[in-house]
């Protein structure tokens, strides 16, 4: 897991790399701007693009100068530098390398009007006007270059965050800022690139490092944490030799109805291909012979006999999927919410906890609860941001000693100890009926076999993510069941790294 940090701590983090590495300011500054030159050549390699380097007069500014220096020192002919002057206050790294580029690169053209800046489509932006240390809405000027370059249909390439861009914090209103085809952004990515209001204002984004101390960056407190492929090849169990069925638990998969039993089909698959040792579904007696084709391995309890079931006997429960809100799964849910025991809870008991909102405080701790978008705002009250969302999404986590899987492009998972720990699996093909179900089993197996109930939301959540993104490498849709198929394949390739 990677520690996320606010502008400010960005800031201490850079100073005290600074004071211990230890390195000039001027030498991280080079650093950085080597970093973006880096990856920037690979991705557009064409030496005879017109480049235009927008320069703001903090370090931002003071990045975009130096990587005007290094790209041309590399070879690309075509650069024009742009000063934005318009305040008293330049940092000194941004004075230090104007006289860098002014002595080592006097070709390169330093154009103060906007009048001379031509953009034509082929043309490649560079943003280096104002960074992370964006401390209100852009006006005047600023927004007037804003204007101009989104105006324009250059590809525009920001440094570390694009113009205007708040890093963190709601993104309210209108966004004025510099619309940005990639972001090439420093060490770690801002918390704000992952909520969907950034959408317009970036495309796509990369991290690159550039060396700042990651001690310090993970000694810092913040409830904002970025699941890892690394995070999760360390708690992914191998599978034991001498183990049997028994080793890997049962689950009860308790979903489906006469016209959505696919869903309980797709989530006890999904189950099962995640590993689990053993799955019951609990369906209406008109799905047995669909369960019998779909999961031959399945075991099935008639839904009329819920309540007379053992549930001791499961290591985890999910209810939900497909499963109606009529009075029955109404009781089914009540009869669930008396077990002493995490609970997965997803789709239809998550509607049936939002009628019945006095159920909530009965919900179990360290029950998992999978909501979309709408069956968050339903559950929990109207939103009208991601940050108000996810913000009230941590203290309901807090206050219900529960695990709230936000579902979105990244998914938020919130726990009960008030971290927010975002998902940078899975993709647009993935947006699909079924998925949700999908998820569900998967959370369920590995709640079955024996991970903690936030060990199972981020184990499922990342590699139904992940596997959606394999898929998506040779694909434009993937399907549920396709992605149900790929598990096993995944979950060997994940361990074999592993051990
Ligand atoms: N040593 C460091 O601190 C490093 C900083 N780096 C770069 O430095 C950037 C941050 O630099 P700065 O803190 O100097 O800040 P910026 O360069 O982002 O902004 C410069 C100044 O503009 C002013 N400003 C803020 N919002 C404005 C607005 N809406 N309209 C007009 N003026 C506004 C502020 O006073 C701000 O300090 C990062 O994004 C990154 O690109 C990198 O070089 C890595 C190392």
């Amino acid at each position: 897991m990677q520690n996320l940090l606010n502008s400010s701590q960005i800031k201490d983090v850079d100073a005290y790399t600074i004071l211990h590495e230890p390195i000039a300011s001027i030498d991280l500054m080079e650093r950085a701007s080597l970093a973006f030159v880096q990856f920037f050549i690979a991705k557009f390699p064409e030496k005879e693009s017109a480049i235009w380097v927008f320069c703001g007069q903090g370090n931002n500014g003071g990045d975009g100068l130096a990587i005007a220096r290094l790209l041309s020192k590399i070879g690309y002919a075509d650069i024009k530098v742009f000063l934005a002057s318009y305040s008293q206050h330049t940092s000194d790294d941004y004075i230090q390398n104007l006289a860098r580029l002014q002595k080592e690169c006097p070709a390169i053209p330093l154009l103060k009007d906007l009048k001379e800046v031509h953009l034509s489509k082929n043309d490649i932006v560079v943003d280096a006007l104002l960074g992370s240390g964006l401390n209100k809405p852009l006006t005047g000027n600023y927004e007037e270059l804003a204007r101009k370059i989104n105006a324009s249909s250059a590809k525009v390439v920001a440094v570390d965050v694009p113009t205007g861009f708040k890093s963190e914090g709601e993104l309210d209103g209108v966004y004025n800022g510099v619309n940005a085809d990639l972001v090439i952004t420093f060490q770690l990515p801002k918390i704000n690139f992952f909520f969907p209001e950034s959408t317009e204002a970036i495309k796509k984004f990369e991290v690159v490092p550039i060396g700042l101390n990651e001690t310090y960056i993970e000694s810092l407190p913040s409830h904002w944490k970025l699941v890892t492929e690394e995070f999760i090849r360390k708690i992914i169990k191998p599978r034991e030799r001498f183990s049997h069925k028994g080793t890997y638990g049962h689950a009860l998969i308790v979903a489906g109805n006469t016209e959505t039993m696919g869903a309980a089909l797709l989530s006890t698959s999904a189950c099962l291909h995640a590993g689990v040792g053993l799955v019951s579904a609990c369906i209406p007696q008109s799905g047995l012979n669909a369960l019998n084709v779909a999961a031959p391995e399945a075991m099935y309890i008639r839904r009329e006999n819920f309540e007379a079931a053992d549930l001791e006997k499961y290591q985890a429960i999910a209810i939900g999927p497909g499963l109606g809100t009529e009075e029955s799964q109404q009781q089914i849910l009540e009869h669930s919410l008396l077990q002493n025991r995490p609970l997965v809870l997803d789709a239809d008991a998550l509607n049936m906890l939002s009628h019945h909102k006095k159920l909530q405080q009965k919900i179990p701790a360290q029950s998992i609860l999978t909501p979309h978008v709408k069956e968050f705002d339903r559950l929990f009250g109207d939103h009208h941001n991601w940050w108000s969302r996810v913000e009230a999404a941590r203290k309901k986590a807090e206050e219900l000693q529960i695990i709230i899987v936000l579902k979105n492009q990244y998914t938020f998972i919130c726990l009960p100890t008030g971290n927010i720990c975002i998902n940078p699996t899975g993709n647009p093909a993935m947006a699909q009926g079924g998925m949700g179900d999908v998820l569900t089993g998967i959370i369920t197996s590995f709640l079955a076999q024996g991970y903690t109930s936030a060990q199972a939301a981020m184990l499922g959540v990342y590699l139904h993510g992940k596997a959606g993104d394999i898929l998506a490498e040779k694909r434009e849709i993937v399907t549920a069941s396709a992605l149900v198929k790929s598990l096993p394949r995944l979950l060997k390739k994940i361990k074999s790294a592993t051990n």
